[in-house]
Protein backbone atom coordinates (compact mmCIF):
# COMPACT_ATOMS: atom_id res chain seq x y z
CA UNK A 1 0.00 0.00 0.00
CA UNK A 2 1.53 3.64 -0.86
CA UNK A 3 0.99 5.96 1.72
CA UNK A 4 2.10 8.71 2.51
CA UNK A 5 1.55 11.84 5.42
CA UNK A 6 2.59 14.95 4.21
CA UNK A 7 -1.39 16.37 3.43
CA UNK A 8 -1.98 19.36 5.26
CA UNK A 9 -4.07 17.79 7.84
CA UNK A 10 -1.34 15.15 8.18
CA UNK A 11 -3.67 12.77 7.34
CA UNK A 12 -2.77 9.66 4.99
CA UNK A 13 -3.34 10.41 1.37
CA UNK A 14 -3.96 6.87 -1.06
CA UNK A 15 -2.05 7.56 -4.15
CA UNK A 16 -2.91 4.21 -5.53
CA UNK A 17 -5.74 4.20 -8.49
CA UNK A 18 -8.78 2.57 -7.05
CA UNK A 19 -10.07 -0.14 -9.43
CA UNK A 20 -13.26 0.80 -8.98
CA UNK A 21 -14.78 4.59 -8.03
CA UNK A 22 -17.39 6.79 -7.53
CA UNK A 23 -17.72 10.52 -7.68
CA UNK A 24 -20.39 12.33 -5.43
CA UNK A 25 -23.25 10.16 -6.90
CA UNK A 26 -26.33 11.74 -6.60
CA UNK A 27 -29.56 9.50 -7.27
CA UNK A 28 -33.77 10.68 -6.29
CA UNK A 29 -36.88 8.89 -6.51
CA UNK A 30 -39.22 11.54 -6.61
CA UNK A 31 -38.71 13.52 -3.37
CA UNK A 32 -37.04 10.70 -1.77
CA UNK A 33 -33.20 11.22 -2.19
CA UNK A 34 -31.25 8.09 -2.56
CA UNK A 35 -27.74 9.11 -2.80
CA UNK A 36 -26.65 12.56 -1.68
CA UNK A 37 -23.24 12.80 -3.02
CA UNK A 38 -21.61 9.57 -2.08
CA UNK A 39 -17.93 9.25 -2.92
CA UNK A 40 -16.84 5.20 -3.00
CA UNK A 41 -13.13 3.99 -3.97
CA UNK A 42 -11.89 0.29 -4.39
CA UNK A 43 -9.20 -0.42 -4.28
CA UNK A 44 -6.85 -3.31 -5.54
CA UNK A 45 -6.46 -6.30 -3.51
CA UNK A 46 -9.28 -5.53 -1.01
CA UNK A 47 -12.26 -6.46 0.92
CA UNK A 48 -14.68 -2.87 1.07
CA UNK A 49 -17.76 -3.62 3.15
CA UNK A 50 -20.61 -1.30 2.96
CA UNK A 51 -22.73 -0.85 6.37
CA UNK A 52 -25.46 1.55 7.30
CA UNK A 53 -28.82 0.96 9.02
CA UNK A 54 -31.97 -0.08 6.27
CA UNK A 55 -32.79 3.13 3.63
CA UNK A 56 -28.88 4.43 3.98
CA UNK A 57 -28.57 3.78 0.42
CA UNK A 58 -26.23 0.96 0.12
CA UNK A 59 -28.64 -0.86 -2.45
CA UNK A 60 -28.79 2.03 -4.72
CA UNK A 61 -25.43 2.50 -4.14
CA UNK A 62 -24.66 -0.77 -5.51
CA UNK A 63 -26.84 -0.59 -8.10
CA UNK A 64 -25.07 2.78 -9.63
CA UNK A 65 -21.83 1.07 -9.68
CA UNK A 66 -23.35 -2.01 -11.39
CA UNK A 67 -25.67 -0.57 -13.94
CA UNK A 68 -28.37 -1.74 -12.78
CA UNK A 69 -29.69 2.25 -11.93
CA UNK A 70 -28.54 5.38 -13.16
CA UNK A 71 -27.04 7.96 -11.28
CA UNK A 72 -28.25 11.67 -12.00
CA UNK A 73 -25.47 13.48 -11.35
CA UNK A 74 -21.52 12.66 -10.25
CA UNK A 75 -18.93 10.08 -12.02
CA UNK A 76 -17.81 6.38 -11.83
CA UNK A 77 -14.32 5.22 -12.94
CA UNK A 78 -13.23 1.82 -13.55
CA UNK A 79 -9.71 1.38 -13.49
CA UNK A 80 -9.20 5.28 -13.62
CA UNK A 81 -11.57 5.73 -17.03
CA UNK A 82 -14.70 6.86 -16.82
CA UNK A 83 -17.45 4.56 -17.34
CA UNK A 84 -21.58 5.14 -18.16
CA UNK A 85 -23.20 2.05 -17.44
CA UNK A 86 -26.70 2.05 -18.99
CA UNK A 87 -27.60 -1.50 -17.87
CA UNK A 88 -26.50 -4.51 -15.89
CA UNK A 89 -25.07 -6.24 -19.00
CA UNK A 90 -22.84 -3.28 -19.36
CA UNK A 91 -21.34 -3.54 -15.76
CA UNK A 92 -21.03 -6.60 -16.35
CA UNK A 93 -18.99 -6.79 -19.72
CA UNK A 94 -17.19 -4.36 -18.46
CA UNK A 95 -15.68 -6.79 -15.70
CA UNK A 96 -18.07 -6.40 -12.47
CA UNK A 97 -19.77 -9.13 -11.18
CA UNK A 98 -22.89 -8.89 -8.48
CA UNK A 99 -24.40 -11.50 -6.57
CA UNK A 100 -27.74 -10.58 -5.22
CA UNK A 101 -28.64 -12.70 -2.72
CA UNK A 102 -31.65 -13.78 -4.25
CA UNK A 103 -31.23 -14.32 -7.93
CA UNK A 104 -27.95 -15.83 -7.40
CA UNK A 105 -28.31 -19.54 -9.14
CA UNK A 106 -30.34 -21.62 -11.52
CA UNK A 107 -32.02 -24.56 -9.37
CA UNK A 108 -32.87 -26.77 -11.50
CA UNK A 109 -29.37 -27.04 -13.49
CA UNK A 110 -26.11 -28.60 -12.42
CA UNK A 111 -23.04 -26.69 -10.71
CA UNK A 112 -21.28 -26.69 -14.09
CA UNK A 113 -24.32 -25.21 -15.77
CA UNK A 114 -25.00 -22.39 -13.36
CA UNK A 115 -21.09 -21.18 -13.50
CA UNK A 116 -21.20 -21.21 -17.69
CA UNK A 117 -24.52 -19.60 -17.54
CA UNK A 118 -24.69 -17.22 -20.20
CA UNK A 119 -21.35 -18.39 -21.34
CA UNK A 120 -21.74 -21.55 -22.73
CA UNK A 121 -19.25 -23.27 -24.21
CA UNK A 122 -19.67 -25.47 -27.47
CA UNK A 123 -18.04 -28.41 -29.01
CA UNK A 124 -15.55 -27.85 -31.19
CA UNK A 125 -15.79 -28.49 -35.15
CA UNK A 126 -18.96 -28.61 -36.97
CA UNK A 127 -21.02 -30.55 -33.98
CA UNK A 128 -20.60 -27.29 -32.12
CA UNK A 129 -21.01 -24.58 -34.88
CA UNK A 130 -23.39 -27.05 -36.97
CA UNK A 131 -25.53 -28.52 -34.22
CA UNK A 132 -25.01 -26.62 -31.61
CA UNK A 133 -24.02 -29.34 -29.17
CA UNK A 134 -22.53 -28.08 -25.88
CA UNK A 135 -19.31 -29.48 -24.49
CA UNK A 136 -20.66 -30.52 -21.21
CA UNK A 137 -16.97 -32.84 -20.30
CA UNK A 138 -15.03 -29.54 -21.19
CA UNK A 139 -17.58 -26.94 -19.36
CA UNK A 140 -17.47 -29.84 -16.20
CA UNK A 141 -13.80 -30.38 -15.98
CA UNK A 142 -13.41 -26.32 -15.89
CA UNK A 143 -15.74 -26.10 -13.62
CA UNK A 144 -13.87 -28.21 -11.28
CA UNK A 145 -11.05 -26.67 -11.99
CA UNK A 146 -12.54 -23.02 -11.09
CA UNK A 147 -13.51 -24.35 -7.65
CA UNK A 148 -10.68 -26.01 -6.75
CA UNK A 149 -8.73 -22.63 -7.53
CA UNK A 150 -10.82 -20.65 -5.80
CA UNK A 151 -10.65 -23.37 -2.39
CA UNK A 152 -14.47 -24.50 -2.85
CA UNK A 153 -13.86 -27.93 -1.59
CA UNK A 154 -17.50 -28.47 -0.36
CA UNK A 155 -18.89 -29.62 -4.08
CA UNK A 156 -17.05 -32.30 -4.94
CA UNK A 157 -19.83 -33.52 -8.06
CA UNK A 158 -20.52 -30.64 -10.36
CA UNK A 159 -23.31 -32.28 -12.54
CA UNK A 160 -25.51 -31.99 -9.25
CA UNK A 161 -28.50 -29.70 -9.32
CA UNK A 162 -27.71 -26.93 -7.42
CA UNK A 163 -31.92 -27.35 -6.01
CA UNK A 164 -29.85 -30.54 -3.82
CA UNK A 165 -27.24 -28.34 -2.97
CA UNK A 166 -27.07 -26.87 1.02
CA UNK A 167 -27.62 -22.76 1.09
CA UNK A 168 -23.80 -22.27 1.63
CA UNK A 169 -23.06 -24.73 -1.61
CA UNK A 170 -25.70 -22.60 -3.71
CA UNK A 171 -23.82 -19.38 -2.05
CA UNK A 172 -20.59 -20.62 -2.92
CA UNK A 173 -22.03 -21.59 -6.47
CA UNK A 174 -23.07 -18.49 -7.50
CA UNK A 175 -19.82 -16.53 -6.17
CA UNK A 176 -17.74 -18.65 -8.15
CA UNK A 177 -20.11 -18.11 -11.17
CA UNK A 178 -19.13 -13.78 -10.70
CA UNK A 179 -15.22 -14.82 -9.50
CA UNK A 180 -15.15 -16.97 -12.65
CA UNK A 181 -14.02 -15.71 -16.40
CA UNK A 182 -11.52 -12.83 -15.47
CA UNK A 183 -13.89 -10.75 -13.78
CA UNK A 184 -12.28 -7.34 -12.24
CA UNK A 185 -14.77 -6.73 -9.42
CA UNK A 186 -17.31 -9.01 -7.28
CA UNK A 187 -20.03 -7.19 -5.76
CA UNK A 188 -21.83 -9.33 -2.59
CA UNK A 189 -25.09 -8.35 -1.80
CA UNK A 190 -25.62 -9.91 2.02
CA UNK A 191 -24.14 -13.18 1.07
CA UNK A 192 -24.60 -14.81 4.44
CA UNK A 193 -27.81 -13.79 5.64
CA UNK A 194 -29.71 -16.96 4.75
CA UNK A 195 -26.75 -19.10 6.24
CA UNK A 196 -26.21 -21.01 9.31
CA UNK A 197 -22.81 -20.31 10.90
CA UNK A 198 -20.60 -22.87 9.47
CA UNK A 199 -21.69 -22.23 6.24
CA UNK A 200 -21.19 -18.70 6.73
CA UNK A 201 -17.62 -19.18 7.47
CA UNK A 202 -17.29 -21.13 4.07
CA UNK A 203 -18.25 -18.01 2.25
CA UNK A 204 -16.49 -15.52 4.24
CA UNK A 205 -13.63 -17.79 3.36
CA UNK A 206 -14.09 -17.74 -0.36
CA UNK A 207 -14.05 -14.05 0.32
CA UNK A 208 -10.84 -13.93 1.51
CA UNK A 209 -9.66 -16.55 -0.99
CA UNK A 210 -10.79 -14.05 -3.49
CA UNK A 211 -9.32 -11.41 -2.10
CA UNK A 212 -5.84 -13.21 -2.54
CA UNK A 213 -6.68 -13.99 -6.07
CA UNK A 214 -6.33 -10.57 -6.33
CA UNK A 215 -10.20 -9.81 -7.32
CA UNK A 216 -11.55 -6.78 -5.40
CA UNK A 217 -14.47 -7.63 -3.13
CA UNK A 218 -17.68 -4.74 -2.67
CA UNK A 219 -19.58 -6.59 0.19
CA UNK A 220 -22.50 -5.38 1.73
CA UNK A 221 -23.65 -6.99 4.80
CA UNK A 222 -25.96 -5.59 8.33
CA UNK A 223 -23.54 -8.82 10.25
CA UNK A 224 -21.16 -6.60 11.99
CA UNK A 225 -18.83 -9.91 13.29
CA UNK A 226 -18.69 -10.62 9.15
CA UNK A 227 -17.95 -7.33 8.03
CA UNK A 228 -15.01 -6.84 10.57
CA UNK A 229 -13.92 -10.51 10.11
CA UNK A 230 -13.14 -10.31 6.07
CA UNK A 231 -13.31 -6.16 5.60
CA UNK A 232 -10.15 -4.08 5.03
CA UNK A 233 -12.31 -1.14 5.01
CA UNK A 234 -15.36 -0.30 5.77
CA UNK A 235 -17.73 2.29 4.08
CA UNK A 236 -20.07 3.47 6.26
CA UNK A 237 -23.43 5.08 4.43
CA UNK A 238 -26.18 6.93 6.36
CA UNK A 239 -28.76 8.95 5.10
CA UNK A 240 -27.74 8.69 1.41
CA UNK A 241 -24.38 9.82 2.58
CA UNK A 242 -20.68 8.49 3.32
CA UNK A 243 -20.88 8.83 7.01
CA UNK A 244 -17.27 7.36 7.24
CA UNK A 245 -14.53 4.59 5.94
CA UNK A 246 -12.97 3.39 8.36
CA UNK A 247 -10.91 -0.15 9.26
CA UNK A 248 -11.54 -2.82 11.53
CA UNK A 249 -7.86 -2.03 13.34
CA UNK A 250 -9.11 1.74 13.56
CA UNK A 251 -12.12 1.43 14.78
CA UNK A 252 -14.64 -0.99 17.12
CA UNK A 253 -18.11 -1.90 15.90
CA UNK A 254 -19.79 0.16 18.78
CA UNK A 255 -17.94 3.33 17.17
CA UNK A 256 -18.94 1.90 13.45
CA UNK A 257 -22.76 1.22 14.72
CA UNK A 258 -22.67 4.85 16.10
CA UNK A 259 -21.06 6.40 13.00
CA UNK A 260 -24.15 4.42 11.52
CA UNK A 261 -26.69 6.13 13.61
CA UNK A 262 -25.22 9.37 13.69
CA UNK A 263 -23.77 9.29 17.60
CA UNK A 264 -20.63 9.61 16.34
CA UNK A 265 -19.38 11.74 13.50
CA UNK A 266 -15.73 11.83 12.22
CA UNK A 267 -13.73 13.68 10.11
CA UNK A 268 -13.57 11.58 6.60
CA UNK A 269 -17.35 11.82 5.65
CA UNK A 270 -18.92 13.09 2.30
CA UNK A 271 -21.63 15.04 5.23
N1 LIG B 1 -36.95 2.31 -6.75
C1 LIG B 1 -37.14 3.14 -5.74
N2 LIG B 1 -38.22 3.96 -5.69
C2 LIG B 1 -38.40 4.82 -4.67
N3 LIG B 1 -37.57 4.94 -3.63
C3 LIG B 1 -36.49 4.16 -3.61
C4 LIG B 1 -36.22 3.21 -4.65
N4 LIG B 1 -35.05 2.57 -4.35
C5 LIG B 1 -34.63 3.09 -3.19
N5 LIG B 1 -35.48 4.03 -2.73
C6 LIG B 1 -35.32 4.82 -1.51
O1 LIG B 1 -33.99 5.28 -1.45
C7 LIG B 1 -33.50 5.22 -0.11
C8 LIG B 1 -32.28 4.31 -0.07
O2 LIG B 1 -32.69 2.96 -0.27
P1 LIG B 1 -31.71 1.74 -0.39
O3 LIG B 1 -32.53 0.55 -0.75
O4 LIG B 1 -30.58 2.10 -1.26
O5 LIG B 1 -31.18 1.60 1.12
P2 LIG B 1 -30.40 0.40 1.79
O6 LIG B 1 -29.31 1.03 2.61
O7 LIG B 1 -29.99 -0.60 0.79
O8 LIG B 1 -31.50 -0.20 2.77
P3 LIG B 1 -31.77 -1.71 3.26
O9 LIG B 1 -30.69 -2.05 4.22
O10 LIG B 1 -33.09 -1.57 3.95
O11 LIG B 1 -31.83 -2.58 2.06
C9 LIG B 1 -34.65 4.72 0.73
O12 LIG B 1 -35.31 5.84 1.28
C10 LIG B 1 -35.54 4.01 -0.25
O13 LIG B 1 -36.88 4.02 0.15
Amino acid sequence: MTLTTDNPASKPVETRTPVLQARRLVKTFGQVVGLDGVSLELYPGEVLAIIGDNGAGKSTLIKCLTGAEIPDEGEIFLDGQPVHFKRPQDARSAGIETVYQNLAVSPALDVASNLFLGREERRKGILGSVFRMMDTKGMRKKAKAELAALGITTLQDVTVPVENLSGGQRQAVAVARAAAFGSKVVVLDEPTAALGVRESNQVLELIKNLRDRGIPVILISHNMPHVFEVADRIHIQRLGKRAATITPASHSMTEAVAIMTGAKRIGNSDE
